[in-house]
C-alpha cells in the first residue's frame, strides 16, 4: 500500500534540467545517461524510487542566505529579517524523475562558528554538498575552501556532488556580478563543483538549481545502483564458472585420455 501521497506536479522532472555555467558544471549532458533513462523505461532502478533518500547538506557563512535558499524552494516563501540557525534544520523534497519517485532531504546548517562543531555533526553520509556564499562578499568566496573541507571529512569525496552556489543575486550590480562570477567559476573548478548564482529573494534559478541536484543526484544513485547489479552478475558469472571448473576436476577422471 502507498501510504505517501502522489509528488507535487511541479516536482516532476521529465528531462535532465541544464547547468548554468558550461565551464563549471558536473557534466554538460543535454539528457540523462542512456543506462539510467532505460533502466527507468524498464524500472530496473532497485532501492532508488523506493526506500532510498537522499541527504544533501547545505553549508558556508553566517548569513549567506542558507536558510532562505531551502525556504525558497520548499515553501515559496522569503524572510527579510535575519535569524540565525542553531544547530541543523531540515526539509523533505520529494520529486518524481523519468517516472520514478525520489526524495532530498535537505539540510539546512548553522554558520555562526559557536553552532559550527553541532551543525558539523551531521555532515554524515551526504550525497551532495551545497557550499554557499554571498555574491558580494569576496570573503564568503575564500571560505567557501574550508567548508567543503570540513564537510569532506566526514563524507568520501569520490561519492558526493559539490555544488558552489553564489547568493543574493539580486544585490549585485551586473558589473560586480561579472567580477565575482569570473573568481566564483574558477573556485568551482577547482572543486570540481558545479556553479550557480541564484536569489533567494527574487526567486531567481532557485528552482533552477534545486532541479539540478535532484537530477543529478538521482542519476548518480541510479549509476551506482546498476553497477552492483553489474558486480553481482559477475559475481555469479565466476561463481558459475568456479563451479563448472569444480565439476570439470570432479570428472576429470573420466577425461579422455589424449586431454591427460
Ligand atoms: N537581498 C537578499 N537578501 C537575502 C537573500 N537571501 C538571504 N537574504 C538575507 O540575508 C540574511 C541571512 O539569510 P539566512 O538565510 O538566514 O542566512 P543563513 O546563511 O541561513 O545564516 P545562518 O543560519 O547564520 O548560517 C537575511 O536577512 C535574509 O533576508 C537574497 O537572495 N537577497
Amino acid at each position: 500500500m502507498n501510504i505517501l501521497a502522489p509528488v507535487r506536479r511541479d516536482r516532476v522532472l521529465a528531462e535532465l534540467p541544464q547547468c548554468m555555467r558550461k565551464e563549471a558544471a558536473l557534466h554538460s549532458n543535454r539528457t540523462f545517461h542512456p543506462r539510467v533513462s532505460g533502466a527507468c523505461q524498464e524500472q530496473r532502478t532497485g532501492t532508488v524510487g523506493r526506500f532510498k533518500i537522499s541527504k544533501v547538506i547545505v553549508v558556508g557563512d553566517l548569513s549567506v542566505g542558507k536558510t532562505c535558499l531551502i525556504n525558497r524552494f520548499c515553501k515559496d516563501t522569503f524572510d527579510k529579517n535575519y535569524k540565525a540557525t542553531i544547530g541543523v534544520d531540515f526539509e523533505m523534497e520529494r520529486f518524481e524523475v523519468l517516472g520514478v519517485p525520489f526524495s532530498l532531504q535537505l539540510w539546512d546548517t548553522a554558520g555562526q562558528e559557536r553552532f559550527k562543531c553541532i551543525a558539523s555533526t551531521y555532515y554524515r553520509g551526504a550525497q551532495a554538498i551545497i557550499i554557499v556564499f554571498n555574491l558580494n562578499d569576496v570573503a564568503s568566496l575564500e571560505h567557501t575552501k574550508q567548508w567543503l573541507a570540513d564537510a569532506l571529512k566526514e563524507n568520501d569525496p569520490s561519492n558526493v556532488l559539490l555544488f558552489l552556489v553564489g547568493s543574493k543575486k539580486d544585490l549585485s550590480t551586473p558589473a560586480q556580478y561579472v567580477l565575482m562570477e569570473k573568481d566564483a567559476v574558477k573556485m568551482a573548478q577547482e572543486m570540481k563543483a558545479e556553479y550557480w548564482a541564484v536569489s533567494s529573494l527574487t526567486g531567481e534559478n532557485v528552482r533552477e538549481f534545486f532541479f539540478r541536484v535532484a537530477a543529478l543526484t538521482f542519476e548518480a544513485n541510479v549509476l551506482a545502483e546498476l553497477e552492483k547489479t553489474d558486480a553481482r552478475r559477475i559475481g555469479d558469472i565466476i561463481r558459475i564458472s568456479s563451479n563448472d571448473s569444480n565439476l570439470y576436476l570432479t570428472t576429470s577422471k573420466k577425461r579422455p585420455k589424449c586431454c591427460q
